[in-house]
């Protein structure tokens, strides 16, 4: 039998909680990434999110650049095709998103949440895409338990430095290829940024996880599963006993070349000003601390979305 990364049902996370925790925290030290099922969240509402995401982008590319909001450094609305481009790559991914940021009901804490941006073309976008902002923070936050029980912290340890989060749902539109000839692919080798990521949509094949040999392994998964995974700020948090996995999402061949990929991440993030400093639980003789310096989450995106073009 092939490896595959393997998928847990999260509502194990209270029935079952020690081995639950257990199970969970080896499979992301192993391969920074795990499937998660019996999370509740209804098919109906990642289902209403594929439909919305798919209206919008079919909307003609000058309405939809509308959106692009200058500045912002694509933090909010519309982000174009060829736009993003992975670190240490000269080829833009070949996709086109949205970002939807934490809706507020009164003025933010933080200047950096910024207000969300609406497309008035598709009434529908924006309750589906709320729904499911809140349903992936929620799910996130029982992640956030397990992982820090793994880690010896108390089980709400992440509750208060989230609760504010600087997080984004991004739709993404991988448009069909018409050209074998780009060295582009759909989206290129990367880590994420933030603390761990929710991903919809990873039953459509094309997302690779890298192994420590150098091999890359498809990620697919049943649609009701949800893959999560470490990003860089919680594998900086962690000194690296969680880890961040390179992935991309590779080009289909054949006729699957001529049909649109969708796929819908959960970046979350913690509040701007935690300040990411290496946990004492995770420093030992063997894994010194590697980030004596600490930083604060908002100047470590700031940095990161720099190095990825979307802050000029
Ligand atoms: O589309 C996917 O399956 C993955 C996208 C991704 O890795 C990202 O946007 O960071
Ligand atoms: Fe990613």
């Amino acid at each position: 039998m092939s490896v595959q990364v393997p998928t847990l049902d999260i509502s194990r996370l209270d029935s079952d909680t020690e081995r639950f925790v257990h199970n969970l925290g080896r499979a992301y030290q192993e391969y920074g990434f795990c499937g998660i099922n019996g999370h509740g969240i209804a098919p109906s509402i990642v289902d209403e999110c594929y439909r919305q995401m798919s209206l919008f982008f079919a909307l003609p590319e000058a309405v939809k650049q509308r959106y692009h909001l200058p500045g912002l450094g694509g933090a909010r609305g519309y982000t174009g095709f060829g736009v993003e481009t992975a670190r240490d790559s000269n080829h833009p991914d070949l996709k086109e998103f949205w970002h939807v940021g934490l809706e507020l009901d009164a003025p933010a804490h933080y200047p950096q949440l910024y207000a969300n941006s609406w497309p008035s073309e598709v009434p529908g976008f924006k309750p589906a895409m709320l729904t499911l902002y809140r349903a992936l923070n929620e799910l996130g936050g029982r992640v956030l338990q397990a992982l820090a029980m793994y880690l010896g912290l108390e089980r709400n340890y992440f509750a208060d430095k989230t609760d504010y989060g600087n997080s984004i749902l991004r739709p993404i539109h991988y448009p069909p290829l018409n050209s074998t000839l780009t060295e582009s692919i759909r989206s290129g080798r990367h880590e994420d940024i933030n603390l761990i990521t929710l991903l919809v949509g990873a039953s459509e094949p094309g997302l690779q996880i890298l192994r420590p040999d150098g091999s890359w392994l498809p990620v697919t998964t049943k649609a009701d599963t949800v893959v999560v995974n470490i990003g860089d700020m919680l594998q900086r948090l962690t000194n690296h006993v969680l880890p961040s996995t390179t992935h991309r999402v590779i080009n289909p061949a054949g006729a699957a070349a001529g049909r649109s990929r969708y796929s819908i991440p959960f970046f979350l993030h913690p509040n701007p000003d935690f300040v990411i400093r290496t946990l004492p639980e995770c420093v030992s003789s063997d894994n010194p601390d590697r980030y004596p310096l600490p930083v604060t989450a908002n100047e470590y995106l700031l940095e990161r979305l720099a190095e990825i073009g979307l802050l000029k």
